[in-house]
């Protein structure tokens, strides 16, 4: 059976990175830049002044002194005068400094403000006090940007700032999630004898929305060839279609050999991990009709399974297409917190809960009794891989760990 190292490089070599395109900025939001974005000016593009009050140059002044105010000057306007000894310019947050003045005095510090003349004590006072200076905080030239840079809110900002109105970016891939199985009723229904709801395909779309890609959910096609035919060739015209359910052994498991009906070619099937044995690859190319692949995720139905092949899998998928390294890569060291005993002979990655603590990371297993306990799972905000050995892995030991969610 592949290992799940040998199920990664599968996945990158079938998966292509995305063609780039140019978007407005108001799209980029969550995107991946497709390039550098240099820096062409400096900012600020002027000595600004950074509080209301009165420009000065400081080397002029030796003692408490008053001195006359010659000119007032809003944020947008141009200074007209120039400074001379025994005068003061008022300036606005934001205005661009007159020449030759280098320090702002506060409004609240001025201990006679009137109308044309301001008095202050020299303590009051010193070069560069309240101004940020051009090119304080970004200089011409510099990359601002690095190419495959996630660009969140902070970055378009800037990007705002240097009137970058488009940008270059790798476009968001379009995810569609069916749930597959006879059992299962929406998750708004109350189930009858033998049935559960349909909680993976909420699972899933959340998952994906937490890799930052927005991901449609097609609801739940029955075990029945032509239903799953047509909530499939749906799936089908998205980048990629995630299913769950309907990959192992059972007589109604017929998920495989439907896509494959479907023109799906198979590049896995089962993976040497627990949970999520059954997993399935494979990718419906592009054709005539489709001017890309579609690339299929079986996902096992048992929830757990299904958790942890969309973090491991579907994750370092959605990283290829956008062009980003991604796990394996992503996984850290941690302590382990309690012992812990491997059974089987497949590795195991286990939820957890991961903290920093201190310096490091420390990692507890949940209470967790297999891949269909979602309550256990539930407790988790991560996984600790266990490879199988005799000895029991001991507390304190350092394990490999993968974080899912950064902000609990
Ligand atoms: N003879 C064998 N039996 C099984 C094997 C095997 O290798 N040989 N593998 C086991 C493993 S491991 C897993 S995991 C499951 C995966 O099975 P399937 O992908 O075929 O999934 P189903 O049989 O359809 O469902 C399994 C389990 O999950 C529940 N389920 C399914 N869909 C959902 C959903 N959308 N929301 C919530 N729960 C769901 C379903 O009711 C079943 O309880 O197979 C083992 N069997
Ligand atoms: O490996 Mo399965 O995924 O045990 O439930």
């Amino acid at each position: 059976m592949l290992s799940v190292s040998e199920a990664f490089q599968l996945i990158e070599q079938t998966i292509l990175p995305a063609s780039v395109c140019e978007v407005p900025l108001s799209q980029a939001a969550g995107r991946v830049s497709a390039c550098d974005v240099i820096s062409d000016s400096d900012s600020p593009p002027f000595n600004k002044a950074l509080m209301d009050g009165f420009a000065i140059r400081t080397l002029d002044i030796q003692d408490d002194v008053r001195l006359k105010v010659i000119e007032r000057i809003t944020a947008g306007e141009v200074p007209q005068c120039s400074l001379e000894p025994g005068t003061a310019i008022q300036v606005m947050t934001g205005a661009q400094l007159p020449a030759g003045t280098d320090a702002v005095i506060r409004i609240e510090d001025v201990l006679t403000p009137e109308e044309d003349e301001i008095s202050f004590t020299i303590d009051s006072i010193s070069p560069g006090r309240n101004v940020m200076s051009r090119g304080e905080s970004m200089q011409m030239g510099e990359v601002v940007v690095a190419c495959g840079e996630r660009l969140a809110f902070p970055k378009i900002a800037l990007l705002a700032e240097l009137g970058r109105s488009k940008v270059s970016i790798i476009p968001q891939p379009s995810v569609a999630v069916l749930a597959t199985g006879n059992e299962l009723v929406p998750i708004d229904q109350t189930p009858g004898p033998g049935q559960i709801r349909n909680s993976n395909e909420t699972m899933l779309v959340a998952q994906v929305e937490n890799a930052g890609v927005k991901a449609v959910p097609l609801g739940i096609a029955r075990d029945d060839r032509d239903d799953l035919r047509s909530h499939m060739k749906t799936g089908l015209q998205s980048d990629f279609l995630l299913l769950s359910g309907g990959v192992s052994a059972g007589v109604l498991d017929l998920v495989p050999s439907v896509l494959a009906e479907l023109g799906v070619q198979q590049v896995f099937h089962k993976v040497h991990m627990k949970p999520g044995k059954p997993i399935w690859f494979g990718v419906r190319p592009a054709d005539a009709e489709n001017s890309r692949p579609c690339y299929v995720f079986g996902l096992p139905g048992n929830p757990v399974s299904s958790m942890v092949c969309c973090e491991l899998f579907v994750k370092f998928a959605l990283n290829r297409i956008e062009n980003l390294p991604g796990l394996p890569a992503e996984s850290r060291k941690a302590r382990l917190r309690q012992a812990h005993l491997v059974k089987g002979d497949r590795p195991v990655y286990y939820p957890a809960r991961i903290t920093h603590n201190d310096h490091e990371l420390t990692a507890t297993p949940v209470r967790w009794v297999g891949s269909a306990d979602l309550r256990g799972a539930s407790e988790a905000n991560g996984m600790i891989l266990f490879t199988p050995r005799d000895a029991e892995y001991q507390e304190n030991e350092i394990v490999d760990v993968w974080k899912w969610i950064e902000i609990i």
